[in-house]
């Protein structure tokens, strides 16, 4: 452990001495608690993040004047797309896919180490409940989509293989997450294939570069975004461990949308097919100003430009067709090569630029008060997950339906869009599609027929309550089985149990 000389000599290099500030007055075991906060951060990189906050702070607010001139949107031949092809395509992407899972190349890897200050809690968010029939959280549907994807891939190929799950956890969200998996008996994985890994914190700093104390005990730290994902890697590992499994290919997420389909066969075998190193899916943008980055180019080279850094102008241009020129959203799922991502931590991870947000940080005046900001005064700089896209020699976008694979959960009741109401009615509404489509009808309590709209409207609840387990259905297969020419009475819940009592005897 680091004396308080070599610490407070680190920080007077780093220009940061004042976090010391309240050391005389501090007990032992708080002193203690800010030595272990404060040895880790290496000096020149503390005031090169300090300077770089103040720099980024001091420049005028908004996209830079010039952004709108160098985009263009993402050429047609990255682009794949599952509603524009035809089924015999799909279907050599998701055979592709299903091989490279038998093979056990392909992992997942989970971005969750962020607050969801939005969501209002103050647990992580993988372990909300959107209030689905089953109560399962998002983890526990995550976890039982990859046993299905794993059982669905071994079945094809008469084997049996495992997709790894790797988890980015933050300060905030390792120690209730590490517990929720154990508690839950990791949902029936085997632990050993699941990987929980920290990312790093990075201090809040003033608009004058000063780190800021949230106690006197305490500097204010927030973890360093999801790009931060690219240092984790390296400081846990975890490529390595890759290496050890034969993984080859990863599919990375955001752990907030509750239909994303994990280690998803057709969009593994697309960009495994196009021989692409790093791709995207996205999905079209539903409204000018909604939050979502827009896959796109820049200078010529493919990246994300961030809902926070496009001007609204930019965001409302059309193209000939009428669509969004923009329109490519991003849903945060990635896919790399482990050898991309070798590269990216070896050689780019120092030149991505970390981006600002100024928020408001709660901290100690110098009188050593407890102070709640009326007013941004801090700024929090992040790294994210996509910016290394810059860096792929062979970048393509994969686009799906946002009905079947996007809806995320960011804000709390009663926000009229990504709440927890929104997410549950999305997986309700695909759940009762599926259903219907694998030929079930469903009645009211009074027995009357219920509507059977092919997609039922957005902003409603769908008319029969229908929620299909991931483990009895990934993407809406294998339902014809127990469903076919049945009626049921809403509501059904087709779980393994429910599913074994439909099932035909064997003849
Ligand atoms: C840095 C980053 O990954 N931002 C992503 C991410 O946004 P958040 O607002 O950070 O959750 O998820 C969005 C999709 O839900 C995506 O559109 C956006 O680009």
């Amino acid at each position: 452990m680091a004396s308080e000389r070599e610490v407070r000599a680190g920080l007077q290099r780093a220009g940061q001495e004042h976090l010391l500030r309240f050391w005389a007055e501090l007990a032992p075991g708080p002193r203690a608690a800010l030595l272990a906060e404060l040895a880790p951060l290496e000096p020149e990189a503390l005031r090169e993040h300090c300077r770089r906050a103040a720099a980024a702070c001091a420049l005028p607010p908004g996209p830079p004047p010039d952004l709108a001139a160098r985009l263009q949107p993402l050429p047609p031949e990255r682009l794949g797309s599952v509603s524009r092809s035809d089924p015999e395509t799909r279907r050599r992407w998701e055979e592709e896919g299903f091989r490279q899972i038998a093979l056990n190349k392909v992992a997942v890897l989970l971005l969750a180490g962020g607050q969801g200050t939005r969501l209002g809690v103050a647990y992580p968010k993988g372990m909300y409940r959107v209030g689905l029939p089953s109560g399962k959280t998002l983890y526990q549907l995550q976890a039982e989509r990859i046993r299905r994807v794993e059982q669905l891939a071994g079945e094809r190929r008469g084997t049996r293989c495992t997709v790894p799950w790797y988890i980015m956890t933050s300060e905030f969200t390792l120690g209730p997450t590490a517990e929720f998996f154990k508690e839950h008996d990791f949902f029936h994985l085997d632990p050993a294939n699941v990987v929980m890994f920290e990312q790093r914190m990075l201090p809040a700093v003033t608009f004058d570069g000063k780190a800021i104390l949230e106690r006197k005990d305490k500097v204010a730290m927030a973890p360093d975004g999801n790009g931060g994902l690219y240092c984790a890697l390296a400081d846990h590992h975890i490529l390595e461990d890759m290496e050890r499994r034969g993984v080859e290919f990863v599919h990375v997420y955001c752990v907030d949308n509750i239909l994303v389909r994990l280690a998803d066969p057709a969009f593994i075998g697309f960009c495994v097919l196009r021989g692409a190193d790093c791709g995207a899916k996205v999905v079209e943008k539903a409204y000018p100003e909604e939050p979502v980055g827009v896959v796109c180019q820049v200078d010529g080279v493919p990246q994300v430009v961030e809902y926070s850094e496009i001007s609204p102008e930019t965001a409302r241009l059309r193209a000939s067709d009428g669509g969004l020129l923009y329109g490519a959203g991003n849903i945060c799922n990635h896919f790399f090569t482990r050898g991309f991502l070798q590269m990216v931590t070896r050689e780019c991870e120092p030149l991505l630029k970390p981006h600002v947000a100024v928020k408001k940080v709660p901290h100690v005046d110098e009188e050593g008060n407890l102070v709640k900001p009326l007013k941004p005064n801090g700024i929090k700089m992040e790294k994210f997950v996509f910016d290394v896209f810059q860096f792929a020699k062979n970048f393509v976008a994969f686009e799906v339906l946002r009905e079947e694979e996007f809806s995320p959960l960011k804000n709390a009741d009663p926000a009229d869009r990504d709440s927890p109401c929104t997410t549950r009615r999305a997986l309700l509404a695909q759940h009762y599609r599926w259903a219907l489509q694998a030929g079930a009808r469903f009645r009211d309590a009074h027995g009357a027929w219920l509507p059977e709209l092919p997609s039922p409207p957005l902003h409603g609840d769908p008319p029969a309550v229908c929620e299909i387990s991931p483990l009895v259905s990934y993407a809406g297969e294998g339902l014809e089985v127990y469903l076919q020419g049945k009626e049921f009475q809403s509501p059904l819940i087709l779980d393994e149990d429910q599913a074994r009592v439909l099932q035909p005897p064997e003849s």
